[in-house]
């Protein structure tokens, strides 16, 4: 699967996000964190935003939904007018019902393991998951230093998707930025979430450029893309 860079509007102008999501055209996703001052300690936006801003831009929406209760809410960011939603496992009291109703909806049905939450109990769910997303900081803000303990986890949810030959994409967020992307890419993710290595430059299209450059110079070699 090639390479995708979904920039975070969380480190965008909340009051310009129609132009800042043209600032990023080439991306392949927006990346919209829905947050709720409950699951994390952060309020963002909600459902409304996500329906006027999926009007307004041509990017498709990743939404990650970092929320309690999930299994209630999760369905109405597919009507809202997101193409993909993510639900963190931590949350989800019916993960692979919710799963099921996100995709019978229309969407791309992705989970979200936090950086202390394994993903050796969810093996058997992966085929239920369109993507799967490993936090590589403690969700909640953007800018924080990338995790790189979390590599081994990475590397072993790869071995996993090869095994069971799943389709399943795999993104890392938080912390994603040039001099951690290739790490990311040589451990197996495919799908790469960018707030302030995006926004926070001057030129935010360039910087996807770049960070798309880094990934592909990997994933062209890595042995887990080579065997896939
Ligand atoms: O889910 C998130 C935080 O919980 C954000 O997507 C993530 O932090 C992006 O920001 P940055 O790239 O600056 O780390
Ligand atoms: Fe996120």
């Amino acid at each position: 699967m090639a390479v995708q860079i979904n920039p975070s509007i969380l480190s965008a102008d909340f009051a310009r996000l129609a132009e800042e999501a043209e600032a990023v055209r080439g991306a392949d996703w927006l990346h919209v964190d829905v947050m709720d001052n409950h699951f994390v300690p952060n309020l963002t936006l909600g459902v409304p935003i996500v329906e006027s801003l999926s009007k307004a831009t041509s990017t498709p929406l990743d939404c990650h939904l970092m929320i309690e209760d999930p299994d209630r809410w999760a369905p109405q960011y597919v009507e809202a007018g997101a193409g993909s939603v993510t639900f963190h496992a931590e949350a989800a009291a019916a993960p692979v019902r919710l799963a099921r109703e996100i995709r019978a909806k229309g969407a791309r049905a992705s989970m979200a393991l936090k950086p202390a939450t394994p993903i050796e109990p969810y093996e058997d769910l992966l085929p239920e998951l369109d993507m799967l997303l490993i936090m590589t900081v403690e969700p909640g803000f953007g800018g924080q230093a990338f995790l790189d303990i979390m590599l081994p986890k990475i590397r072993r949810t790869r071995e996993l998707i090869s095994k069971h030959g799943l389709e399943l994409w795999l993104q890392v967020d938080g912390g994603v930025a040039e001099s951690t992307i290739e790490r990311c890419a040589e451990a197996g993710a495919d799908v790469f979430v960018a707030g302030s290595a995006v926004y926070g430059k001057d030129d935010p299209a360039a910087a996807v450029q770049a960070l798309r450059a880094k990934a592909e110079d990997v994933t062209a070699s890595a042995a887990w893309a080579c065997a896939h």
